[in-house]
């Protein structure tokens, strides 16, 4: 019987990042990122489900909720103290801040409400960050220091890694994060896919590959919400999610900054792979803020088959 208290399902979050030795300020940073999910969980089942009547970089109509979730996270990560700069999905401008804590400091790249249009369906929608050590943005993935993502379902929980393992997080009655699981694995087999973008786009190569898993029996599982659909896997251990390279669209849709290369981070610190269908996402030099990529990511093999196809047949 464990010592009282010190069962493993009484760490908070705090706790835990003290007990991986997280250096001082990153743990400031992740607990005050934290501490912002609060507000926006609050500001999605209360808030305003109509548009705000603007549109982000990508022409997208902002929902009020977008917009409020970006000015939460904003204002925390800007009053925390040790944020050099950051960039929204929302904004798209590079803000820079001159912290008066002592350093080191941190840049940080987030999607506010992932999926927000899916919130009026009341189907689950997250904030998915990246966290770069210093002031600059436009780093290959692989450089991160930390990422992690909040998934606002039916529980709310929150997923993280500062590189030793990814670890899963539950919001408790008192609006804690408790630990559920450490050193989450993707292991592989026989799984599900979510393929993102019309198939009636796809490639030769995506096609033969989306082919290959109906015929090896993977189920379909797809959201429409890139944190629930990629917690799938995360938790199930197997399966892939794909937004890949379409006729119209050769970059796909989805934004290498603020969405796939946290997620890039997650998925191979839990022992997958992230391929924009040639090389790994975490090795891409984004040129601009608002790159996008397309994406295979879950499980190592069927990543690799993947690029196996597209390799083939493009
Ligand atoms: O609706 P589509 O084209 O399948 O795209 C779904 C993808 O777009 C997104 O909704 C984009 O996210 P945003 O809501 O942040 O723009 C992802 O969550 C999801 O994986
Ligand atoms: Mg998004
Ligand atoms: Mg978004």
């Amino acid at each position: 019987m464990a010592e009282r208290g010190q069962t493993k399902f009484q760490i908070d979050l705090r706790r835990h990042l003290r007990e991986q030795a997280v250096d001082r300020n990153l743990t400031r940073l992740i607990t005050e990122i934290a501490e912002a999910s609060k507000y926006i969980i609050n500001s999605i089942r209360t808030g305003d489900l109509g548009v705000a009547g603007t549109s982000n970089l990508y022409g997208e109509q902002q929902l009020a909720l977008d917009v409020l979730a970006d000015r939460i996270l904003e204002k925390r990560l800007k009053y925390s103290g040790v944020v050099a700069s950051l960039v929204s999905e929302e904004s798209g401008d590079i803000l820079r801040f001159h912290p008066e804590q002592e350093g080191p400091y941190y840049s940080v790249a987030y999607d506010p409400l992932d999926g927000s249009s899916l919130v009026d369906v009341n189907l689950a929608v997250g904030t998915i960050v990246s966290i770069y050590a210093g002031d600059n943005l436009l780093q290959p993935g692989r450089q991160q220091v930390a990422a992690l993502y909040i998934l606002y379902g039916p529980r709310t929980t929150l997923m993280y890694s500062t590189g030793n393992g990814v670890h899963e997080f539950a919001m408790n009655q008192l609006m804690e994060y408790s630990l559920v699981q450490e050193h989450v694995r993707i292991d592989g087999g026989s799984g599900i896919y979510s393929p993102g973008g019309q198939r009636n786009l796809y490639t030769p190569g995506t096609e033969a590959f989306v082919r290959s898993l109906e015929e090896r029996g993977y189920k379909l599982r797809y959201s429409g919400g890139f944190v629930p659909d990629i917690n799938q896997v995360m938790i199930k251990g197997k399966g892939v999610f794909l937004y890949p390279h379409l006729q119209n669209r050769p970059r796909g849709k989805l934004r290498l900054l603020y969405e796939l290369n946290p997620m890039a981070f997650l998925v191979e610190q839990a022992g997958g792979a992230a391929s924009d269908g040639h090389r790994p996402i975490l090795d891409l030099v984004p040129q601009k803020i608002d790159d996008c990529a397309p994406v295979f990511i879950g499980c190592r093999e069927d990543v690799a088959a993947a690029e196996a196809c597209i390799a083939a047949q493009g």
